[in-house]
């Protein structure tokens, strides 16, 4: 079922700006959820100016998503990369600021896949030169001899998901394959038929060399001048993954000097590619398209409807499936942990108030069944909730991780299964420039919310928005006079309970309010006579 448009249930409408070409069924798909502007090709001064007015941004490699557009951008939920390459977006930046970033990582595989394969044919058979000269009444058979890619061998530099595929269709043409990638296993290499080789031996036996991997700081300009000089003479190399890999100067140089036969590139240092680029000037021996991999009808189908999915999840409050500065926080496992993620924040953010000022350390020991689940989101959960305090609204699930480490947190993760008083608990310990306070809490039938355990002390109580804790010797008359202390405040007590471990030794109070306490109660509280601290939470 869709989940219901906003307009109908009386929220105003989110804004959405469409920087890039989007196909329309995307578009279709935002507009249930959100007022959708589309404006391509803006100049990023013009982005800066009007990012302000929007919640999400959904681009294809088209616009450049600067750390100035992400800092105008006051009220962005989410940045929808219709897409693979996020290259062309700051995600660090992002993530500081709390914007999930997304992408559709299977969405244009195929079309990219097909591209390569294309432009490796098309370079051995000189078909678009060939086209042109027929086009121009010319019928020049012996100028365009080709050479066959049977029989020869292709150098697959990253063997992800389109690296794959291209090895799957380059093996049924009767290619041998080679591949490079420092994170693929020998298994899964040779499940694809490949042999997989370091960069060298690949650069140095292949007839083609199709790139596939990332434009990252290992990757830029890996395919340089040097690497230039090694490959055969009669060797092709195919740029369909990013510009960049390729140093193009060198590239240029290359063919010019007939180091290498032929390049066929898709994708350049700067796009569009400069009037001036080398690479325009080499005749038959390069082919250039203007970043088409992912453009074909199917491609731009599935990856607006990929992405725009994910921002209108995003955006009724849903999480992303494909977000790539929230590792490890998919959907299903979200689904699953829910009850215990808002047990995390609830606990986070009450030993945040306990500790009262900067926290240092925070010690989260996953308990009993809990032990045994997938603790990172579990984690983001309590330091979002530890870090709510200071930041309020503007940290989440994304930026937690990074704004505590900026606050020089250190965060120790601990499990013990042996725990077994509830299902499965958790406890947090947290150490900061005013003291160490600790709490423990578990799920009551699965849902609800229990604070088991406050500074070691025993305790049974719902979370509620405002609550007091003391500390106190347990001595007659004690909880009689907080009591009447609140009730001459005019403030109204919902639920008490006392914890202690032995009778007349030390206790905690945990009285859940009605209200907030006024001014100046905690100080008449902290005058008790047998109150030794006291500490107000609000949730
Ligand atoms: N031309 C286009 O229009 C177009 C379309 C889609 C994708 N792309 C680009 O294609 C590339 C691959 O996309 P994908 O979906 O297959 O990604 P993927 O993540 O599935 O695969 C990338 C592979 O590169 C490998 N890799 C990482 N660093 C490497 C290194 N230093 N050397 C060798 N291998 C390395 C990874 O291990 C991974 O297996 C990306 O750069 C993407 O942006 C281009
Ligand atoms: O990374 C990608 O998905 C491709 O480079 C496609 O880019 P495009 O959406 O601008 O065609």
């Amino acid at each position: 079922m869709n989940p219901l448009p906003l307009q109908f249930i009386g929220l105003t409408m989110p804004k959405v700006l469409v920087s890039d070409p989007i196909d329309q069924v995307g578009l279709d798909i935002l507009s249930q959820v959100a007022q959708v502007d589309v404006k391509t090709g803006l100049p990023a001064e013009e982005l800066v100016k009007i990012i302000p007015e929007y919640d999400a941004l959904m681009i294809r490699s088209g616009t450049r998503v600067t750390k100035e557009i992400i800092e105008a951008g006051t009220h962005l939920k989410i940045i929808g990369r219709a897409g693979v390459g996020v290259d062309n977006v700051d995600v660090p930046a992002a993530t500081r600021q709390g914007i999930v970033v997304v992408n559709s990582p299977q969405g244009n595989t195929i079309a990219a896949a097909e591209h390569a394969i294309a432009m490796m044919l098309a370079l051995s058979r000189h078909i678009p030169e060939a086209n042109v000269s027929v086009k121009n009444g010319q019928w020049n058979r012996k100028q365009f001899i080709g050479v066959e890619v049977y029989k020869k061998t292709l150098g697959i530099v990253g063997l992800g998901k389109i690296g794959s595929h291209v090895a799957a269709a380059a093996k049924a043409m009767g290619m041998k394959l080679l591949a490079y990638d420092p994170f693929i296993s020998q298994d899964r290499a040779e499940q694809l038929g490949c042999r997989l080789v370091d960069l060298d031996l690949l650069i140095r036996e292949s007839d083609y060399i199709s790139l596939h991997m990332p434009k990252t700081e290992e990757t830029y300009h890996l395919i340089n001048a040097e690497a230039l000089a090694q490959m055969k003479p009669t060797a092709r190399i195919i740029n369909c993954a990013r510009g960049g890999i390729v140093d193009e100067v060198a590239l240029a140089e290359a063919l010019k000097s007939d180091q290498i036969a032929g390049a066929a590139v898709d994708v350049y240092e700067n796009e569009p590619l400069e009037e001036n680029s080398p690479l325009r000037e080499l005749g038959q021996k390069v082919i250039l398209t203007p970043h088409l991999g992912a453009s074909t009808e199917e491609a731009q189908v599935n990856v607006a409807i990929d992405v725009a999915e994910q921002i209108r999840d995003v955006l009724l409050g849903l999480p992303a499936r494909s977000a790539v500065n929230i590792p490890g926080l998919y959907p299903d496992a979200l689904e699953q942990l829910k009850p215990y993620l808002q047990l995390a924040e609830t606990l986070g953010n009450l030993v945040s108030q306990l500790v009262g000022g900067r926290v240092d350390f925070l010690d989260i020991r996953l308990q009993g069944d809990l032990a045994n689940r997938d603790s990172k989101p579990v984690v983001v959960a309590a330091l979002k909730g530890l870090l709510s305090q200071a930041l309020r609204e503007r940290v989440n699930y994304v930026n937690a991780t990074i704004e505590a480490k900026e606050r020089g947190i250190r965060v120790i993760e601990t499990r013990d299964a042996s725990v077994c008083d509830y299902t499965g608990s958790l406890h947090l310990e947290a150490k900061g420039s005013l003291g160490t306070h600790s709490v423990t809490g578990a799920l009551l039938g699965d849902r609800e919310i229990r604070v088991t355990n406050i500074d070691d002390f025993p305790i049974n109580v719902p979370p509620t928005r405002y609550m007091l804790f003391t500390l106190h010797r347990d001595m007659p008359g004690i909880i009689g006079k907080i009591g009447s202390l609140l009730g001459s405040f005019n403030v109204n007590i919902a639920s008490m309970q006392v914890g202690r471990k032995i009778v007349r030794g030390e206790a905690v109070m945990v009285l859940s309010l009605d209200d907030p306490l006024p001014d100046g109660l905690l100080s008449e509280i902290m005058k008790v006579a047998g109150i030794r601290d006291a500490y107000t939470v609000t949730l």
